[in-house]
């Protein structure tokens, strides 16, 4: 029904595609030289299985970064000092856009819309807290995204 709005992690099509999305990601990431800096020797499976957490928590599943993995406060200490640059956040965004494309996930309009309205905050949001001596927020509930102007169209 119209005033049923699935969530994005539903619409996604639950955990699974949130697994093989960011599988599809950092698979690019490593072959890719411009994350060489970033990534040295390559994206540790706890990496990949900890940011598998905090997308789906994002997206409206289960929240288990906040409950396992340190919330909010651990992943910005993981971005800290890292001085990411204008290039690799651009690099950063559109990886991600190409391994939705990778791992199948919905291709129409809003929910691509909604996704990489995340992945423009979020990387961002990195750039910026990366900096040395950046002015950060220290403490925050991990976000909650949503559809934002373009729910899916439901008759
Ligand atoms: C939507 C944007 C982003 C999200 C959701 C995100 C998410 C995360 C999370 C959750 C972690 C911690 C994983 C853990 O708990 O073990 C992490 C670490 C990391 N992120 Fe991001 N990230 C984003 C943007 C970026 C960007 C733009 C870059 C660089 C271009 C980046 C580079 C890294 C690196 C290198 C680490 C590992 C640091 C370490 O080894 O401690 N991230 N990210």
């Amino acid at each position: 029904m119209a005033d049923e709005v699935p969530s994005l992690h539903a619409w996604a099509g639950g955990d699974d595609a949130f697994r093989r999305l960011i599988e599809a990601f950092y698979d690019r990431v490593e072959q890719d030289h411009r994350f060489d800096r970033l990534f040295p020797g390559g994206v540790s499976r706890d990496h990949r299985d900890h940011v598998v957490r905090w997308w789906i928590e994002v997206f409206g599943g289960a929240d288990g970064y906040t409950r396992n993995l340190g919330g909010y406060p651990a992943m910005l200490a993981h971005h800290r000092g890292l001085q990411i640059t204008a290039e690799e956040r651009l690099a950063f965004a559109t990886l991600m856009s190409l391994a939705a494309d990778d791992a199948g996930l919905p291709a129409d309009p809003e929910f691509r819309a909604a996704f990489m309205g995340y992945v423009e905050w979020g990387t961002r949001l990195a750039l910026h807290n990366s900096a040395i001596d950046a002015d950060v927020v220290e403490d925050a509930p991990v976000p909650h995204w949503g559809w934002g102007v373009a729910p899916p169209y439901q008759p």
